[in-house]
């Protein structure tokens, strides 16, 4: 197979200081000028070259279009190709691969990139498959189907390295691998539970295999895989935890182990950690490989920036081994169906067969077993196979285990905006407080004065003075009462605002809830709550509109019995006593109207919660059925298996019949010949004995 050597490329991209760190005071101390790299602390600076240098004000783009593009082409041109994003944390690898909306990444480019090209080259068929892996303190987890299964590293004469039990997922379109990538990278933010030390210690690695052959031709196709690493920050090595920096000791002392000159020729030591075997075809494999050094540029960063480009200075020296990879598994298939013949053979025929052998074959049938899953048709099925896991997994694992991690962390902006507005609430509830004692002290005043006033006019010893001061001490009182419940009123109102807005955030935070309510019982808590919570709000809003119908009638009652005291309006007692009792009535009617309003809303409540659990229900009951066909499934294959296995039995014991037929009736043949020779034998005999005068003896004469 054609193969050349590949120095593994490197660029370095500096990021610009973000405005936290220009809001703290940071400070740049790295700067870039031709394809050198320089760092200048404390008055020392320190250089290193790169095959490409980029600064803070370039885009992911024009890094992906210098740096990156020849690569796509080698991919598509049948190698293997691995672009890996290595730094410091906080250096910027997730911003260089993944990037955002404004400045889109390597991968979502190079991915975008890859279907252009096939959509141009129409000659041609193609088979492409991703998986995402993320590899965290030695724990492999499949990002696209969050499976419980165990995923082991295997070497394959075919695959080469790769991890067997990770979903292979058949992609059509940039767009689809762009949806995938993107429920990866959630799914990876959603499993953390502390984002920033995750980030930190955690790779993500995003694989795609492309596979191409010409149309309505027999010529062997090509293959490639192109594996795009996020990896852990470099400088986690310094930790004392052997497990949790596992992953970013075991990729230093490899790139160290194959770059460092004072090492060369020494044990790679790739089987330290899970993500150094990963990346045995990238660092010193078959692979063409780009490494990007994310650097930050902040004073603060200096050491682990310096650690970084020291291992980068290691890693220029890498070299390579590209070969084109054919696309041969039916040669490959016959090929290891012929080795596995040639050792059965040997097996059989040793009266000890050796273990080594033993174990060639069984390693050999596994590599064919995988061998059989890569064609085009067996990727199809596969892939259908684990879309149809992914739902389930995603449903019921994902999803809850998101649900709970979220519940425990809460929505923490809305909390903290329901912790101010509860404050704010309850500052406003002590003053609405205070004023209600002040006006419910002024109106038994008042109430006090209007009858004094009342009995000081029934006593008949009216004098004018008398009687104007008392009416204006009355209305001056009623004056400052008035002032006083329009103060309350205020504050009723500022009350009332702020509930509204409490209202508001719980229906956000509802929202949000009800976007992770995953489980039945789960779902079931919080609805509980919420029906609670709701039902003490309606029973105080109801409370506080009696309070304040019991306040206004009384001050209104209050008003009509000046009114009558004064004989200005009511010439009679009952004419007043009516007026009082539709003021009665009309509090009584405000506050049924709110009562009214209240049970609208929690009926409207319930409804919207019928309709969710309804609908729960009926997603709930096709993730089932799906379960079900899945189990019905696994059910027929088995039945069909152990049908297979029967035949195969009742063909052998057949085969076995047949042959003991044929051994039967070749040695009756043989047996029947032996005879006619042994009779004729005898007869030859007898004639001999004859012909010398013999006599024979009874027996023979016959
Ligand atoms: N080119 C850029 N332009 C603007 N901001 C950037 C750029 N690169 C990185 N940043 C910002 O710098 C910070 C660190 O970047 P990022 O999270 O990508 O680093 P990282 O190396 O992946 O860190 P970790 O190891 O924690 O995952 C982020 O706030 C990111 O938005």
């Amino acid at each position: 197979m054609p193969s050349e050597s590949f120095g593994v490329k490197l660029v370095a991209k500096c990021r610009p200081l973000t405005s936290d760190e220009e809001d703290t005071g940071g400070n740049s101390v790295v700067s870039v000028s031709g394809d050198k790299v320089k760092v200048n602390c404390a008055g020392k600076e320190s250089s290193f070259s790169f095959d490409g240098v980029f600064g803070p004000e370039k885009s992911n783009r024009h890094v992906y279009e210098q740096a990156v593009t020849p690569l796509l082409q080698k991919a598509l041109d049948g190698n293997n190709v691995s672009i890996l994003a290595f730094g410091a944390t906080g250096g910027g690898k997730s911003h260089i691969m993944t990037g955002s909306e404004a400045d889109p990444g390597v991968i979502p480019l190079m991915t975008q990139n890859l279907f252009r090209h096939i959509q141009e080259r129409s000659n041609k068929e193609f088979m492409v498959t991703v998986s995402h892996v993320e590899i965290l303190d030695e724990n492999m987890t499949d990002l696209l189907n969050p499976h419980t299964r165990s995923m082991k590293i295997r070497q394959h004469p075919h695959k080469g390295i790769f991890i067997d039990g990770l979903s292979e997922l058949v992609v059509h379109t940039g767009d689809d691998i762009a949806l995938l990538y993107d429920q990866g990278t959630r799914a990876r933010k959603l499993g953390s539970s502390d984002i920033k030390t995750h980030a930190a210690r955690a790779n993500a690695i995003f694989i795609v295999c492309v596979e191409q052959k010409e149309r309505q031709s027999s010529k062997v196709g090509l293959r490639s895989t192109i594996l795009l690493a996020d990896l852990a920050g470099c400088e986690a090595q310094s930790s004392a935890d052997p497990n949790i920096n596992a992953g970013a000791r075991g990729v230093l002392n490899i790139i160290s182990a194959l770059g460092d000159g004072k090492r060369k020729g020494g044990h790679i030591p790739y089987r330290d950690s899970k993500v150094s075997r990963v990346l045995q075809d990238s660092l010193g494999g078959n692979s063409a490989t780009l490494i990007i050094a994310a650097l930050s540029p902040l004073d603060k960063s200096y050491q682990d920036t310096l650690t970084c480009l020291q291992y980068c200075s290691f890693a220029k020296n890498i070299k390579n081994t590209v070969q084109l990879n054919l696309d041969d598994t039916q040669d490959v298939i016959s090929e290891m169906r012929q080795d596995i013949a040639r050792l059965r053979d040997k097996i059989a025929a040793a009266a000890q067969p050796e273990r080594d052998d033993v174990a060639k074959m069984e390693a050999l049938i596994q590599d064919l077993e995988i061998a059989k899953k890569q064609t085009w048709a067996e990727k199809e099925k596969q892939s259908a196979k684990f879309e149809d896991e992914r739902k389930i997994n995603l449903a019921n694992k994902g999803i809850l285990e998101w649900v709970m991690d979220s519940m425990k962390k809460g929505n923490r902006e809305v909390q903290e905006q329901m912790m101010l507005l509860q404050k704010e609430k309850d500052q406003l509830t002590d003053k609405y407080k205070e004023k209600r004692k002040v006006v419910e002290s002024m109106k038994e005043e008042l109430q006090k004065k209007i009858s004094e006033y009342a009995k000081f006019t029934e006593s008949g010893k009216k004098s004018e003075s008398e009687t104007k001061s008392r009416v204006t001490a009355i209305h001056e009182l009623k004056e400052r009462l008035k002032k006083e419940t329009e103060g309350l009123k205020q504050l009723k109102e500022q009350l009332f605002a702020v509930q509204q807005k409490q209202q508001q955030r719980r229906e956000d935070a509802r929202a949000h809830t009800n976007a992770v309510k995953g489980s039945a019982e789960l779902r079931q808590k919080v609805e509980k709550e919420e029906r609670l919570q709701m039902e003490l709000e309606h029973k105080a809003m109801v409370e506080e509109e009696l309070e304040k119908s019991r306040l206004e009638l009384d001050s209104e009652k209050t008003e009509i019995q000046l009114q009558a005291a004064e004989g200005r309006k009511y010439s009679t007692k009952e004419g007043a006593d009516l007026q009082i009792q539709v003021a009665e009535m009309k509090a009584d009617k405000s506050v049924v109207t709110l009562k009214l309003q209240t049970l609208e809303k929690e009926k409207q409540h319930l409804a919207s919660e019928l309709e969710e659990v309804y609908t729960f229900h009926k997603e709930e009951l096709e993730v089932q059925q799906l379960q079900h066909y899945q189990t019905f499934r696994s059910y027929r294959e088995i039945f069909e298996e152990q049908k297979a296995a029967i035949d195969q039995r009742y063909r052998q014991l057949l085969e076995d019949s047949i042959q003991d037929a044929v051994y039967l009736s070749s040695r009756n043949n043989d047996l029947t010949e032996e005879n006619q020779h042994l009779k004729h034998q005898i007869a030859q005999l007898k004639d001999v004995i004859t012909k010398l005068g013999g006599k024979l003896p009874e027996t023979m004469s016959s």
